[in-house]
């Protein structure tokens, strides 16, 4: 069994910290694409009509992932990144997590941010991965360090 390290990446922050971690600890690497790409507007906080804040206010929004699942059967571990999003994991890294069967496995959340924490993240997740063993995760905010990395996933 091997590690997944999956990302959802809006303009390329935690793209990086991805890219990062998976090659630290050796993992595959999948992005979590969304069907329709996220625009500058798209992604305006100040506006509460984006399609951001309107997603981020509606709790069962779903937003579509574009192209191939991974063949989740073959991950015992799978490091989950994303942005933070008014606190929280943005809609579409739910629409990933109820898309696949995370049960028996463990799930790593990771996030950048401009400086929340990860805050009730890992808590929700959980509940959208049934059987799964969600951990508190971790913020990779600023330069990454590959030995530290790799302490961290030895760690878990
Ligand atoms: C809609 C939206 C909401 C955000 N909400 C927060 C937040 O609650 N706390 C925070 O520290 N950063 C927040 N940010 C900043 C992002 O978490 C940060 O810029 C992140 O590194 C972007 O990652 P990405 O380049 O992978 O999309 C928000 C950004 C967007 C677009």
């Amino acid at each position: 069994m091997s590690t997944l390290v999956a990302y959802f990446s809006a303009t390329g922050t935690t793209a990086r910290a991805a890219r990062a971690l998976a090659e630290a600890v050796g993992a595959d690497l999948f992005e979590i694409a969304p069907e329709q790409p996220y625009s500058p507007a798209d992604l305006n906080w100040n506006d509460k009509d984006s399609r951001s804040s309107r997603e981020m206010s509606d709790e069962t929004c779903r937003p579509a992932v574009a192209g191939d699942a991974p063949d989740m059967s073959r991950y015992d571990t799978v490091f989950l990144g994303f942005p933070i999003w008014w606190y929280v994991e943005p809609r579409i890294v739910d629409t990933f997590l109820e898309a696949h069967d995370f049960a028996g496995k463990t799930v790593v959340p990771f996030a950048t941010s401009g400086g929340s924490g990860l805050g009730r993240a890992p808590q929700r997740m959980a509940t959208l991965a049934p059987g799964a063993t969600v951990t508190e995760g971790r913020l990779l905010n600023g330069r990454l360090d590959a030995d530290d990395l790799r302490a961290w996933a030895r760690s878990l």
